[in-house]
């Protein structure tokens, strides 16, 4: 969990020092963009003092004309390229704040259930976690690309004050004014910038995290004909978006546009301060010193609205990075920190990313030992208490029990799909002290109950990018008796299975997944329930032919099963019961009523 508020400001900076030369490039552009403005403020003085033959230069009113217009064109350009680097530097920022989001959700336990703010019962669903990829990284993005436009707005404003002062610097003294108002009331309602951000940022969540739901529970909802009351809280969460959007969106504009009252009212003071002072004495001020004033003053008083609003904005942003700590538990400084992207470049560039090798062999598992783990889940009293296990190399131990009983918990809590809160695991006499780093391929590797599946070829589901040859894949899908289904496959191994493997039926969904296990041999087989989506012929042939293997790969099984032949099979069964072990025998000593 966070610990301490690192400043907004000191984020910024890490994230703009991420790639230097292009937010180098990006800065100088928008210098050129903010200061161009700046060039006719001095033309049109020229003009007019040409006009009233108090000019310097005795040049024609044409050629302050032509320069007019040069230094528009010239704007033009710088804007157009502008666009380029700051469209490039834009989605790199966000692509840096997603990565890490990404990888940070990684590196969690994957069981663990998604919360926000650190609150155990503020739990989200995958649609609402999305909120954190799309609006907080948007957010963030904008306002680290908006830093070089209000230093450029800023530098050519100081510099223009300094011109105005050495018109008159009385006059010029009054643009300090709305800026105090502005930095007093940014400071004043921080807080409601923030209430209000919040609110409506949660409102956004509640909202993506239903349509997830419907998305995912479609044919649900329509067999219960629950589609009136889904509609009807879709239509609530909506309604309540709305209102603390418009609240939100109402209060920054409300900021705003008394960000640019306040600096008209300035101006107008300063502009009557002006007009008093040419009325008393002619020669205080020129017709183009007074043009120039009016130039100049504009381009002060439009960053002073600017600043005010930019300063919001970080306010907002603040949201932002807090939202994202309480959602992974870390520090703001790991949202922002630099990893590559592989990004291609403005010269159209690819980075090549390195292939990705098959695991390599590991230390050979000879016992696995779990002492007294718990796990409740958050909120509720459910979970596992005090269990102990023991696994010797190449056995197969089954887990049995009713329903609820705790048997998923088991599996996810021993290979750190879940955070243990008490307890300890050694593999070979060795303690495992973060098991969900441990627990993965060449070590372990694990089918849940329902096994997850992407939208792409039957290859790149088993292979998950992974180097493998042909022979290697037809050996594992035989291995998990997929080799029949497969043949009947019109594309083979570059079958496209559709979202989540829907175009598989539930068994060829559990063998493509045990497929995926088997091709990176590990040392560890982990199956939550093989049996609810087999039957009994098709999960014999598997069990025999990996069985069969031993000469070359003796992996040690765990495996979750209600399944009398699996029970008869198994060297050892652990019956749990709400949350313990009830016994640990083997099939002869299960109670009866264990035995279907
Ligand atoms: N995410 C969760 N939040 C709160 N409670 C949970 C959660 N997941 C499971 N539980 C509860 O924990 C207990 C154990 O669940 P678990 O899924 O481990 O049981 P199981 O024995 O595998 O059940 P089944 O045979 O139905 O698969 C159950 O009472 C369940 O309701």
């Amino acid at each position: 969990m966070a610990t301490h508020r690192v400043s907004i400001w000191s984020l910024l900076w890490q994230m703009l020092s991420y790639a230097p030369r292009l937010y180098g490039t990006d800065t100088l552009l928008w210098l050129f963009i903010a200061g161009l403005p700046a060039i006719p403020g001095l033309i049109i003085r020229e003009f007019f003092n040409t006009l009233t033959a108090k000019s310097d230069f005795s040049l024609s009113p044409w050629v302050w004309i032509a320069l007019f217009l040069a230094t528009g064109i010239a704007r033009i350009v710088a804007i157009l390229t502008g666009r380029i680097t700051k469209t490039q530097h834009r989605f790199t920022m966000s692509a840096l704040i997603r990565r890490n989001l990404l990888a940070k959700l990684l590196e969690r336990p994957g069981g663990e259930p998604l919360i926000a703010s650190g609150k155990p019962d503020a739990l989200l669903s995958p649609g609402e976690a999305i909120g954190f990829f799309r609006d907080d990284a948007t957010q963030i993005e904008d306002t680290v690309v908006g830093t070089n436009e209000i230093l450029g707005e800023g530098l050519f404003a100081v510099g223009s004050l300094l011109l105005l002062l050495s018109v008159n610097a009385q006059i010029t003294l009054f643009v300090f004014l709305p800026l105090a108002f502005i930095a007093a009331l940014v400071h004043l309602l921080t807080n409601r910038i923030k209430r209000y951000r919040r609110a409506s940022r949660q409102a956004t969540q509640e909202v993506t995290g239903l349509i997830g739901e419907i998305f995912s529970a479609i044919q649900a909802i329509q067999v219960a004909g629950a589609e009136p009351t889904v509609l009807d809280r879709f239509q609530r969460l909506c309604d309540r978006r709305r209102q603390l959007m418009v609240q939100d969106r109402f209060f920054s504009t409300l900021l705003d546009s008394s960000f640019e009252n306040l600096v008209s009212l300035g101006t107008g003071a300063i502009l009557f301060f002006a007009a008093r002072s040419m009325q008393a004495d002619a020669s205080a001020l020129s017709v183009g010193d007074f043009a120039l004033f009016v130039y100049y003053l504009s381009y002060v008083t439009y960053f002073l609205g600017f600043l005010g609003s930019f300063l919001a904005l970080s306010k907002q942003t603040e949201v932002s990075f807090e939202r994202m700590e309480g959602f992974l538990g870390c520090e703001a400084e790991a949202i922002a920190s630099h990893h590559p992207l592989y990004l291609p470049t403005l010269t159209g560039n690819r980075p090549q990313l390195n292939a990705l090798q098959p695991p390599q062999a590991c230390d050979r598992l000879q016992a696995l030992e779990a002492l007294n783990l718990t796990y409740r889940y958050p909120g509720s009293d459910r979970g596992i208490t005090d269990v102990c296990l023991r696994l010797e190399r190449g056995s197969f131990t089954a887990i049995t029990g009713p329903i609820g009983s705790g048997k998923t918990t088991l599996l996810k809590a021993l290979i750190g799909l879940l955070p243990l809160q008490a307890g300890e695991i050694y593999w070979n006499a060795q303690k495992v002290t973060h098991p969900h780093q441990f627990f993965v391929p060449p070590r372990s590797a694990y089918t849940p109950q329902v096994p997850q599946l992407f939208s792409g070829t039957l290859r790149d589901n088993i292979t998950l990018g992974l180097n493998y040859t042909d022979e290697q894949l037809q050996w594992a899908i035989a291995l998990a008796v997929f080799d029949r289904d497969l043949a009947m496959m019109p594309d083979g191994l570059d079958t496209v299975i559709g979202s989540k493997g829907m175009r598989l039926s539930g068994g060829q969904l559990q063998r493509a997944a045990a497929a995926r296990m088997f091709l990176r041999q590990p040392e560890l087989l982990v199956f939550d329930d093989l049996s609810s989506a087999l039957d009994i012929e098709t999960e014999q042939t598997l069990w025999s032919r990996l069985f069969a293997l031993t000469a070359t790969w003796m992996p040690t099984c765990l495996v979750v099963s209600h399944r009398r032949t699996v029970l008869q099979r198994a060297d050892r069964i652990i019956l749990l019961n709400n949350g313990s072990v009830e016994t640990i025998g083997r099939f002869n000593d299960l109670p009866s009523i264990y035995v279907h």
